[in-house]
C-alpha cells in the first residue's frame, strides 16, 4: 500500500463542484468543496440529509464527473474508476447467484487477475467468515454479508477505501461489533479510510478526524481531529471527552444546516 510523498495528501479534493442535470435545471449538490485526508488516515464525513456526501465519495471513486475542480490521489488526478481504490457500500451488492467465494473472486475474473488466495483467506479468517465459502448471500445475515463485501473490497489491496454508510441497515449490535472490526483490520493493515455515516458516535469510534459537511451545496463547514487513544474502549466512548465532542458536531450540524462555512479544525481534548 503506497503511501506517496510525506507531504502529498493521499488523496485531495480540490474545489470539488458537481451540478446534477435535471429536467428543471442544474441542481447544485456540491460547490467549491476542499478537503485532504492523508495516508492511511481515517476520515468520517457528517452532514445533514441530502448535503452531497455520496456524491463527494462517488466523485473522489472517479465513477461521478465534477463540473468543476478535481480529486487527487497521490497528486495525480482521479479520472475514472482506478485499482488502488475501493468502495463498501450501505448494500453489500453480492450477486444471489454466486456462493462467498465466487462473489470474492467476481472482480478478479471482470480484471482478468488471478487473486491472492493467501490474502483473501487470511481477510476472512479476520472477520470470522473462513468456512462460509460455499455459502450463498441468502444463507448469510446482513452483518455476514457487509463483511463478505468489506473482504470482497480489501481482496483488491486498495490504498483508499471508500465507504458509504456501510452499516447503516444492520442493528445496533452488529454495527458496533462491525465499527470494532473495522478498526481492527485497519490497526492490523493500515489504509486510508473515508467513511460516510449518519451516526456521529460511529464517526467518533472510528476516525481520525470527523469532517463536518454544510447543508447542499455541500461544503466542508467544520472539522474535528479525534485524539483519543486506540482502541477505542466502551470505556473511552463514554467519557465526558467524547460527550462533550458529539454534541459539538451535533450543533454543527443541526445550526450549520443553512449556511457553507469556510472549514475550521479544531481539537477535541484528549482522554487522560
Ligand atoms: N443523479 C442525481 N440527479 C439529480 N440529483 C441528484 C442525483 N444524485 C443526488 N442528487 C441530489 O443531490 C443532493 C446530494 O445528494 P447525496 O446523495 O450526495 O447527498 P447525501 O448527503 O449523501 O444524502 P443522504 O445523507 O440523504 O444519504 C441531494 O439533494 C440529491 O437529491
Amino acid at each position: 500500500m503506497t503511501a506517496g510523498h510525506a507531504s502529498t495528501p493521499k488523496l485531495a479534493v480540490r474545489a470539488a463542484t458537481k451540478a446534477y442535470s435535471t429536467a428543471s435545471g442544474d441542481f447544485l449538490a456540491l460547490d467549491r468543496c476542499s478537503l485532504d485526508v492523508k495516508a492511511n488516515e481515517i476520515v468520517s464525513i457528517v452532514g445533514p440529509s441530502g448535503c452531497g456526501k455520496t456524491t463527494l465519495l462517488w466523485s473522489m471513486s472517479g465513477l461521478h464527473k465534477l463540473t468543476g475542480g478535481e480529486i487527487l490521489l497521490d497528486g495525480k488526478p482521479v479520472a475514472g474508476a482506478r485499482p488502488e481504490i475501493g468502495i463498501v457500500f450501505q448494500e453489500a451488492n453480492l450477486l444471489p447467484w454466486r456462493n462467498l467465494a465466487a462473489n470474492i473472486n467476481f472482480p478478479f475474473e471482470i480484471k482478468g487477475e488471478k487473486p491472492d488466495k493467501m490474502w483473501i483467506d487470511h481477510l476472512l479468517q479476520r472477520v470470522g467468515l473462513e468456512g462460509f465459502n460455499a455459502k450463498f448471500p441468502r444463507e448469510l445475515s446482513g452483518g455476514m454479508q457487509q463483511r463478505a463485501a468489506i473482504v470482497r473490497a480489501l481482496s483488491l489491496k486498495p490504498s483508499v477505501l471508500l465507504m458509504d454508510e456501510p452499516f447503516g441497515a444492520l442493528d445496533s449490535f452488529t454495527r458496533e461489533e462491525m465499527n470494532r472490526l473495522v478498526e481492527e483490520i485497519w490497526l492490523d493493515t493500515p489504509t486510508t479510510i473515508v467513511f460516510i455515516t449518519h451516526s456521529i458516535e460511529e464517526a467518533i469510534f472510528l476516525s481520525d478526524r470527523v469532517v463536518v459537511m454544510s447543508a447542499r451545496p455541500g461544503r466542508v463547514a467544520k472539522e474535528y481531529d479525534v485524539p483519543f487513544p486506540r482502541p477505542r474502549s466502551l470505556e473511552i466512548m463514554a467519557t465526558r471527552e467524547v460527550f462533550d465532542l458529539q454534541n459539538a458536531i451535533k450543533m454543527d450540524i443541526i445550526g450549520g444546516r443553512a449556511s457553507s462555512q469556510p472549514a475550521v479544525v479544531k481539537t477535541a481534548a484528549p482522554v487522560n
